[in-house]
């Protein structure tokens, strides 16, 4: 069985003294009964040391939003796979749309980003997903099966260190989720693509997440689903309350309460 994945992606939400703050609170809400979940916590890069340190020995993960293809040298601004490794992090988010669409970052940069991750030893949350145009013209599957397709080309995997978010990009942000249902049409698609590019079994015990407006109130139906493995979770992220019924909900919903 897949273990299932709450992420919470920050984004640029929380100072340093915030993200300590959140972690003293979600980690006593918690408790010690959260083993059938991994729960991985991606803050602003300003955070990640002290915030990585303060998770280390809780079974909490830290993770970085983003990273860059080389390890040192003239790249003003970025931050490497072996810097964000030191900070005790063992996730990078990598493609997310808000990068794609914001930044411009393209297929080429998310694949450069991809295979020096995973030769680093940090296990990437490649995001795919679809803009509302390319689903009302009918192109979501040809455009997530080419986020994929380039985003992975060269990569080789014999074990599954990768997880894949599926967020459709008109469901970020807005308060819209997917239905469950066409939520897990979409990972279907993408853990056969998997399955093609990796094998079949690497495929069966790779992660794939849902992402877009998720909540308390809709987590279960997503994790219900037999090819969502958890959820990369924005706004909902960013109160300690929230996130652990988040946590709690994957729960009752995988494992019965
Ligand atoms: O982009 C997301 C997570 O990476 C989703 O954001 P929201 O949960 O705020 O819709």
């Amino acid at each position: 069985m897949r273990l299932p994945i709450i992420a919470a992606n920050w984004k640029m939400h929380k100072t340093v003294k915030d993200s300590l703050q959140f972690a003293e609170e979600f980690i006593e809400m918690l408790g010690e009964d959260h083993k059938g979940i991994e729960i991985v916590i991606c803050p602003p890069f300003t955070a990640l040391y002290l915030l990585g340190k303060r998770l280390r020995g809780t079974g909490i993960e830290a993770g970085a939003q983003d990273v860059f293809w080389e390890e040192w040298g003239a790249y003003t601004g970025e931050v490497s796979p072996g810097m964000i490794l030191e900070t005790g992090a063992k996730y990078v988010i990598i493609g997310h749309s808000e990068r794609r669409h914001i930044l411009g970052e393209g297929d080429t940069a998310v694949n450069r980003k991809v295979k020096r991750a995973l030769a680093s030893g940090l296990v990437p949350i490649m995001c795919v997903g679809e803009t509302l145009a390319e689903r009302e013209e009918g192109r979501a599957v040809s455009v997530v099966r080419r986020q994929l397709e380039e985003g992975l080309k060269g990569v080789e995997l014999l074990r599954p260190h990768l997880v894949i978010a599926y967020e459709p990009v008109w469901a970020i942000g807005t308060g819209v989720n997917a239905s469950p249902q066409d939520a897990q049409e979409m990972s279907r698609l993408i853990r056969d693509e998997l399955g093609g590019l990796f094998g079949v079994e690497v495929a069966q015990e790779m992660r794939i997440l849902y992402g877009g407006s998720v909540n308390p109130g809709n987590i279960g139906g997503f994790v219900a689903q037999p090819d969502i493995d958890g959820a990369l979770v924005g706004g909902a992220s960013l109160e300690a309350r929230s996130l652990a019924d988040i946590v709690k909900q994957t729960e009752e919903s995988v494992y019965g309460s």
